[in-house]
């Protein structure tokens, strides 16, 4: 895999009259894994898909590499860019083998088949996803897990430059999310990644964009982007944010009326 910088440069998107994202700024530097967060409906999943020219932005501009993402072609963004979208498709009646192979086809001349090399290409991608043994398997048969990472396996064989995932964690397990964002981080490729979990957030990403309400409120390292105050009133919770000996954010959250921090959190949140 190579590694792609994209960058959205002031980007808008509305919906209708409805405004969804406004002057949004990200950068992601090549090889490095940005994490996306903000609460639920901030617009962290209409960013990625502006990101991964799926939608195009109203307003401002998204770049790859320096090249306008509206001006690439859908084959030529395919072989770039790859995403792993929220809710994969339920009801397709295939195997795990042939939906990670559906990643090789952008490579593929047209009308050509399924080569040994793709079909090597996708065994090791399951394996890599830890699904050696899987390739026979039914969709429809798959656990929500399961399916998540068939899911990044079919992401994986397109060798994106660019690597796209909203919410990847969701589904998983803890040993199952911890081998995910070990493997995102220190991918050679580009990775944005939405995630609901702070704490794997400011462990696994060397940078975070923390959407409210649609636009940007922070970006930086972890520790600029999750204070205890943005958090409060970002997320309407009160939290501690520790540093460990090893230098890692260790956030922990107060339950509603829990005297200890309450008075903390109602001076930032007003
Ligand atoms: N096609 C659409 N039509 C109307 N509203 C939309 C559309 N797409 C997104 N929205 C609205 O835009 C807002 C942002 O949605 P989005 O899915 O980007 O949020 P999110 O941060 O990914 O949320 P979540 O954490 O719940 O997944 C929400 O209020 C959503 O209802």
């Amino acid at each position: 895999m190579t590694a792609a910088r994209v960058h959205a440069d002031r980007v808008g998107w509305r919906v209708g009259a409805v405004p969804i994202l406004a002057e949004v700024a990200l950068t992601a530097a090549p090889g490095t894994t940005v994490g996306l967060l903000g609460p639920n409906g901030s617009g962290k999943s209409s960013l990625l898909r502006l990101l991964a020219g799926l939608t195009r932005p109203d307003s401002g501009e998204v770049l790859l590499d320096d090249v306008v993402l509206g001006t690439l072609r859908p084959r030529a963004l395919a072989r770039r860019i790859a995403m792993v979208a929220q809710q994969a498709a339920t009801d397709v009646d295939m195997s795990a083998l042939e939906v990670v192979l559906l990643g090789r086809i952008p490579f593929r001349p047209r009308l050509a088949g399924v080569s040994a090399p793709d079909v090597e290409l996708a065994r090791n991608a399951l394996a890599e996803a830890g699904l050696a043994g899987f390739e026979r398997r039914r969709w429809s048969s798959l656990s929500g897990g399961e399916r998540q990472r068939v899911d990044l396996a079919r992401a994986l064989v397109q060798e994106p430059d660019l690597l796209l995932l909203d919410e990847p964690t969701n589904h998983l397990d803890i040993k199952h999310q911890l081998e995910l964002l070990h493997f995102l981080a220190s991918s050679p490729t580009t990775v944005v990644v939405t995630l609901h979990d702070l704490d794997l957030a400011a462990q696994y990403c060397d940078r975070l964009v923390l959407l409210h309400s649609g636009r940007v409120v922070a970006a930086g390292s972890p520790a600029e982007v999750l204070t205890p105050d943005r958090i409060a009133q970002v997320y309407e919770v009160r939290a501690d944010v520790d540093t460990t000996p090893d230098g890692r954010l260790r956030i922990s959250y107060g339950r509603p009326g829990d005297e200890a921090t309450a008075g903390r959190w109602e001076k930032a949140v007003s």
